[in-house]
């Protein structure tokens, strides 16, 4: 792995519990990583560990092969080559765009400089814009500058703390998907600090979820939508409920398979691979929006109790006569009201399973 961090815990003086507890993740060059969960999981601390801003309390950080963190040694920041983009984008105020992106290369050659600074800006898309003064740019291009700037010496790492989060949720949903593109064509390997998960997956190759100083997975967004590895990743990524079920056995033209009974009725037809990892008894299935398919033939009813248009669907939350709630998208065109009872049948590709959890109060 190009940056490897291994068992790595952060303290802060004084907290009773870690603010980075144990997490462990790997980047190849060239990948970019995202880290994303709720405020004070720790995701800030963890960037800041590797940009060796702070101590570390236990494990380790390596790049490129060398090992920059442990509890007994450290690379000090500058050394590390890391290229760094926070939320305010921190541009000196008196310096143009050039000048700005030049700062961390001042000490290069003018000529080699000058082309490095041409490239980045026109690699970010403001090779127009060399000459204008930070208040003269829309917060989305002075971010474009920030980003430039920490290009611009080559860095090693590029670490990225929610850039975007003080630009309107348009701007941020472009923005995202480009700094993709000039993360990859500049073959950068990029850790990247979000909460919010379009952000996320528009952005990652691979994505953390952390909660509580804990990295629950790490993992490709597909996967994590798909295939959570616990309760929290399934109820963060994504709209769905949990709805008590039991496996049970099933026999079938002398085959037995497992299914999976639910209150929507049973779900067959689960693979094999899937079906070994389904243990026997009561438990609690996931069902995501696009779990559920409304169908007017469907023999279980359930009643519309919220609805939310968003474009090209609806997201419904209907509640069934046994009284579980679960979400499901619809096409737009079925637009029906609030109250209204309509037929719904799961259409479920992976089955996901966790132990039953006492329902809470
Ligand atoms: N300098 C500090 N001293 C003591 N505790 C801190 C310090 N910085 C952060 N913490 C605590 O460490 C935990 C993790 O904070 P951190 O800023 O890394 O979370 P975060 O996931 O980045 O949150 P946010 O999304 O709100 O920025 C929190 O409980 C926070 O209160």
């Amino acid at each position: 792995m190009y940056l490897e961090l291994q068992q790595l815990s952060v303290q802060y003086p004084g907290q009773a519990h870690p603010a980075v507890n144990q997490v462990s993740f790997g980047l190849k060059a060239g990948q970019i990583g995202v880290l994303i969960g709720p405020s004070g999981c720790g995701k800030t601390t963890l960037l800041r560990a590797t940009a060796g801003l702070e101590p570390i309390h236990a494990g380790n950080i390596s790049l490129s092969g060398a090992l920059v963190s442990s509890p007994t040694q450290s690379v000090p920041p500058e050394a590390r080559h890391m290229g760094m983009v926070f939320q305010d984008y921190a541009l000196f105020p008196h310096l143009d765009v050039g000048q700005n992106v030049a700062f961390g290369i001042h000490h290069w050659p003018t000529d080699k400089r000058r082309a490095r600074v041409a490239d980045v800006l026109d690699l970010v898309g403001l090779g127009t814009q060399r000459r204008r003064y930070p208040h003269e740019l829309s917060g989305g291009q002075q971010q474009r500058v920030a980003l430039a700037r920490a290009l611009a010496p080559s860095p090693k790492l590029l670490l990225l703390d929610e850039p975007f989060s003080n630009l309107d949720v348009d701007l941020r949903e472009r923005l995202a998907q480009e700094l993709r593109t000039i993360l990859k064509e500049a073959g950068a390997t990029a850790l990247f600090v979000t909460h919010d998960q379009l952000e996320a997956f528009a952005i990652g190759d691979l994505i953390g979820v952390m909660h509580e100083g804990r990295l629950h997975q790490w993992a490709d967004a597909y996967t994590l939508y798909h295939r959570p590895a616990t309760r929290f990743v399934a109820d963060f990524i994504g709209h769905g409920v949990f709805a008590p079920a039991r496996v049970e056995l099933h026999e079938e033209n002398g085959v037995t398979h497992k299914h999976v009974v639910t209150p929507l009725g049973e779900l067959h037809g689960i693979n094999l691979a899937e079906q070994d990892r389904l243990t026997l008894g009561p438990c609690d299935v996931l069902l995501r929006a696009d779990d559920i398919v409304h169908d007017d033939a469907a023999t279980v009813q359930a009643k519309i109790i919220n609805k939310a248009f968003r474009g090209n669907e609806f997201l419904y939350t209907l509640q069934l006569k046994t009284g579980e709630t679960v979400m499901a998208h619809v096409p737009s065109h079925h637009d029906h009201r609030l109250g209204e009872w309509i037929g719904i049948r799961p259409e479920v590709d992976h089955v996901v399973t966790f132990a039953c959890e006492p329902a809470s109060s």
